[in-house]
């Protein structure tokens, strides 16, 4: 809304038809872009602007920053997906760092259901960024009367509060999904949310920032809502149910990563873990479930 802005997608066709339509009627239905947004599918429009916005999924993000790393060079990247690349094990704005080393690169993260912003409904979220100028910067021009952007130095905590949300709400799905019920969904969430700061700590996060918007936040929404399509991908494994294939539920690959980064910084995050095995089909809800509660007694 607070425009211009060039909206690009892959699909020819599907970027003739917004700009024609003025809706994204496969992904977003009912709702009308603002005027000050253009569709095309050129990337060379794209490339003109000097603020980028990528909400290209985290498991295709590396090979399309690595594709055109060169358009990219002192552009602000503002990364908007959520999750841990399999083949690197890094974050989005780790993607960007390591792709685009003199890119300035932030993340926008947070409880945000999309069609709560297109419907310009409250929402509040993070946008971290290590650049102490730019920040502000993209602070203020990516907030509007009714989006409250919070301002954060800490980009690793961002981009894990982000992505272990995803898991931790497909496992709060499952639970829901097979009929285990609000309390082990409450004790899931909370003993997830212990899971992510274990991994925070190791990994160098601040702690304040997985209390935040972008941690705590967005596991509240996510793992509460079927509105997120992770809680719904987890509540079809729990009734052992089909799930469409197309959709994009980032957490069932994140936990293959955080599975990885368990083994690497030798952490022990169960929830995690079992998140993993039920995504692939490898173990079934109740596997789980007996995995989870016969482990040793100990301390909170
Ligand atoms: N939908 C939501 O409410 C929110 C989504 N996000 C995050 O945004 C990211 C994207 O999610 P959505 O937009 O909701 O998913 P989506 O499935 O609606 O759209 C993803 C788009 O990316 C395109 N795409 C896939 N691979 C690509 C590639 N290699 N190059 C170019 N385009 C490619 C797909 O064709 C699709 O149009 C995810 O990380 C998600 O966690 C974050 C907050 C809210
Ligand atoms: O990240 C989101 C809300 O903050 C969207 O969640 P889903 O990807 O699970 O739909």
């Amino acid at each position: 809304a607070n425009g211009p802005v060039t909206l690009w997608a892959r699909d020819p066709k599907a970027s003739a038809a917004m700009q024609a339509t003025r809706m994204n009627a496969a992904r977003l239905d009912g709702y009308t872009l603002p005027e000050s947004v253009t569709a095309t599918s050129d990337l060379n429009a794209v490339f003109q602007a000097d603020t980028i916005l990528l909400a290209i999924p985290t498991q295709k993000l590396g090979a399309w920053l690595g594709e055109h790393a060169e358009k990219l060079r002192g552009k602000r990247l503002v990364a908007c997906c959520k999750g841990i690349d399999q083949t690197t094990l890094r974050g989005p704005v780790a993607l960007i760092e390591a792709t685009v080393p003199d890119a300035i690169a932030a993340m926008l993260t947070g409880p945000s259901f999309a069609a709560d912003i297109a419907g310009q409904l409250p929402t509040a979220l993070t946008l971290a960024c290590a650049d102490e100028g730019e920040g502000p910067y993209l602070q203020g021009c990516l907030s509007t009367p009714t989006l409250r952007l919070y301002l954060s130095p800490d980009v690793i905590g961002a981009e894990l509060g982000g992505a272990l949300k995803n898991v931790i709400a497909i496992a709060c799905g499952v639970c829901m999904g097979a009929g285990y019920g609000e309390s082990a969904r409450a004790a899931v969430i909370t003993r997830g949310f212990a899971e992510m700061r274990r991994i925070g700590k190791a990994l160098g996060a601040d702690p304040e920032t997985l209390t935040g918007l972008s941690g705590f936040g967005d596991l509240a929404l996510t793992c509460t809502s079927d509105g997120s399509r992770n809680y719904r991908f987890g509540q079809s494994i729990g009734a052992a149910q089909d799930f469409d294939p197309t959709t994009t539920v980032e957490g069932a690959a994140t936990a293959i990563s955080v599975s990885n980064l368990a083994k690497k910084h030798d952490l022990d995050l169960p929830i995690c873990t079992v998140v993993a095995a039920l995504s692939d089909g490898s173990i079934t809800p109740d596997t789980a479930l007996a995995t989870l509660l016969s482990r040793p007694l100990r301390k909170e």
